[in-house]
């Protein structure tokens, strides 16, 4: 998207949908200040009329006149106020869609690197910056302009001279003002970096309530907090004095302007060269011209410091997506459900190679385990059939299509997975199960919580369906999340599922339920299955022994355990004693949870038995 390269562009861009609409804005808002303009020259008629004693008549039309003036001004100026309303509304829902809307287009990394908290709070911001920039640039910019410009035109009529010098005087105080102004920027801008800050701490330290209750650490935080929130105000007093001081410098300019016009504009009419209605306008419109400057001044530092926020945001939300759709990639047609990689190499870091030349086919309805010590690039294998990321060479293959061919929509609708961490969003039950397929009915949603063994503790929470599941669904325990997830799975109804066990010990009971739950998901489907506990992989059609990287074991479990000096069952054995193996260069063992222990329950014993012939 171009328009986000630049503030600028951003601005033309939204200003361009609606471009009638903000035409006629502008032209409210330049008619409004050309009829306060207006209002002065018709004061100066009216004072001219009753100073030289004129026929009533003129008198009352001047009065005429000016009241008019000053009705119109006051009508178009609400009329301005509530057409800008109007537009930033609308114009701030349509930048927060399209921004949410691109966001979300970006690669996994991006969202890891970035705090939730502040992207969103820079999307709101967005709308508010857009807002603020139209509204600096429509009520605050132009009407100066248009009244230096009347006021110069009024100048004229009475005396050149002095509207030249005035002229000029004007541009200078803008000028000087806007240049000390910005020089101000360095202090906003250390102030809006220690509100991040403070923001920042509010977010992390919420987010960790717990943490501070446990821990006893309220007073301690809070102590803390001082300390931030006085770091902040130190920055703030900086940016308000120097405002302060420019202002100051302001009123002192301005007095001595305004004295010495009126001394001048008197001296002329003692000489008879000007009325009396010339000394008045002369003295309200140069009081115009230097509010104007200032305001102008006032204004343009704002709006520059509002293009410098923009600037910002655009800088971190808007930069270029780094994994899209191929040019009219077709949709994926769903097939029978086989995935094959090709020769796949693959690091999150191009200079660090994670996967080496992985190559396997697995045909529709397998059912396929991948083990392998914490760290080889299991998670990463399934990371690259969602196409989460593109691989450095190699294809993926999902129905005979390449991943990378086809859109991600049509990808991810393809295939069901159950992470290892299932995310739930504050929102019920019902509505969280829902969101793998929105068209489902209430009917299919209690259907697939059934068959993924949720029904009994939904029916047991207090509003059952409708119950709010908490933020990141921590009022339900780790075991009910998961069979949320697999419900999810069932909802969805893909033909290929990918479950990333949990690696975090679920106690047995709840490990039994989630158990049973995945064995009734994957009846009928193909699975590849990335394993910790390898009891749940011992009725598998197939293992997949991955190693720094590579496939070094692939064959069905009962065989590859039957292998003497064979990796799986190296890797099974020491699970059986409670350790488990990490996959660095210096290989370390750790001892494992107990449930993992556990988890070698009958079922794998008897696989065990019948893998060695005692059966
Ligand atoms: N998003 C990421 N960015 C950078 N490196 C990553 C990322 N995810 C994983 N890695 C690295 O890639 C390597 C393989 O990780 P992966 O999660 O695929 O291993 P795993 O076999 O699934 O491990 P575990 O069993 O502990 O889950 C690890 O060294 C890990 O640190």
């Amino acid at each position: 998207m171009r328009f986000l390269h630049s503030p600028a562009r951003f601005l033309l861009h939204y200003l361009a949908e609606r471009p009638w609409s903000f035409l006629l804005l502008g032209m409210i808002v330049v008619a409004a200040s050309a009829g306060s303009i207006g209002t002065q020259y018709a004061m100066k008629l009216l004072v001219d009329a009753m100073t030289m004693r004129s026929a009533l008549n003129l008198v009352y039309a001047s009065l005429a006149l000016f009241i008019g003036l000053v009705v119109a001004e006051s009508l178009l100026q609400r009329a301005a106020a509530f057409l800008l309303g109007h537009l930033t509304v609308k114009s701030g829902i349509q930048i927060r869609l399209d921004m949410f809307d691109y966001l979300t287009g970006h690669q996994m990394p991006f969202f890891q690197q970035q705090r939730a908290g502040s992207l969103g709070h820079r999307i709101g911001s967005l709308a508010g910056n857009f807002g603020a920039l139209v509204h600096r640039l429509v009520m605050e910019v132009t009407p100066p302009i248009v009244a230096f410009v009347g006021a110069l035109i009024i100048f004229f009529t009475i005396d050149a001279r002095m509207a030249a010098v005035l002229g000029l005087i004007f541009l200078a105080v803008t000028a000087i003002l806007v240049r000390h102004g910005l020089k101000g920027h360095v202090h906003h801008r250390a102030f809006a970096q220690k509100a991040g800050v403070v923001g920042g701490e509010l977010v992390d330290l919420i987010g960790n309530i717990w943490v501070l209750k446990a821990f006893a650490a309220r007073r301690r935080e809070l102590d803390r907090l001082g300390g931030i929130l006085e770091d902040e105000a130190k920055a703030q007093r900086k940016g308000w004095f120097f405002v302060e001081r420019v202002r100051g410098l302001y009123d002192i300019a301005m007095a001595a302007m305004v004295a010495g016009t009126l001394i001048w504009a008197i001296g002329r009419w003692s000489a008879g060269a000007v009325t009396t209605g010339d000394v008045v306008v002369i003295t309200t419109l140069t009081f115009r011209m230097l509010h104007g400057a200032r305001d102008l001044a006032m204004a343009l530092i704002d709006t520059s410091q509002q293009f410098s926020y923009l600037d910002e945001t655009l800088e971190i939300v808007g930069v270029p997506h780094t994994l899209t759709d191929a040019p009219d990639a077709p949709a994926l047609v769903p097939g029978a459900g086989t995935v094959r990689f090709e020769g796949v190499s693959f690091g999150y870091d191009k200079a660090r190679p994670i996967l080496h030349d992985l190559s396997f086919d697995v045909p529709a309805g397998q059912k396929v385990g991948i083990v392998g010590p914490s760290g080889a690039g299991k998670s990463s294998i399934l990371q690259l059939v969602q196409r989460f990321y593109d691989a450095q060479a190699g294809r993926v293959l999902i129905d005979g299509q390449p991943a990378a061919g086809v859109t991600q929509e049509s990808l991810n609708q393809a295939i069901a997975m159950v992470p290892q961490e299932v995310l739930l969003f504050h929102r019920s039950v019902m509505e969280n199960i829902r969101f793998a397929r929105p068209d489902a009915s209430d009917a299919d949603v209690q259907r697939a919580a059934e068959a993924a063994g949720c029904a009994e503790f939904i029916a047991d929470l207090p509003q059952g369906y409708d119950s709010i599941v908490g933020e990141r669904g921590t009022s339900l325990s780790g075991g009910q999340r998961q069979r949320i997830g697999i419900a999810r799975a069932f909802l969805k109804d893909a033909r290929i599922v990918l479950l990333d066990e949990a690696t975090s010990a679920l106690d047995t009971e709840s490990e039994l339920a989630v158990q049973a739950g995945l064995e009734r998901l994957m009846v009928g489907r193909t699975v590849l299955a990335v394993a910790h506990r390898l009891s749940t992989i011992a009725e598998f059609d197939r293992v997949l022994v991955v190693e720094r990287g590579r496939i070094v074991e692939d064959g069905a479990p009962q065989h590859l355990l039957m292998r003497e000096d064979g990796e799986f069952r190296r890797l099974w054995t020491m699970q059986a004693q409670g350790l488990e193996l990490d996959d660095k260069p210096q290989p370390r063992l750790r001892l494992i949870g107990g449930n993992a222990v556990m988890g070698l329950n009958d079922r794998v014993q008897a696989a065990w038995r019948r893998a060695s012939g005692k059966g």
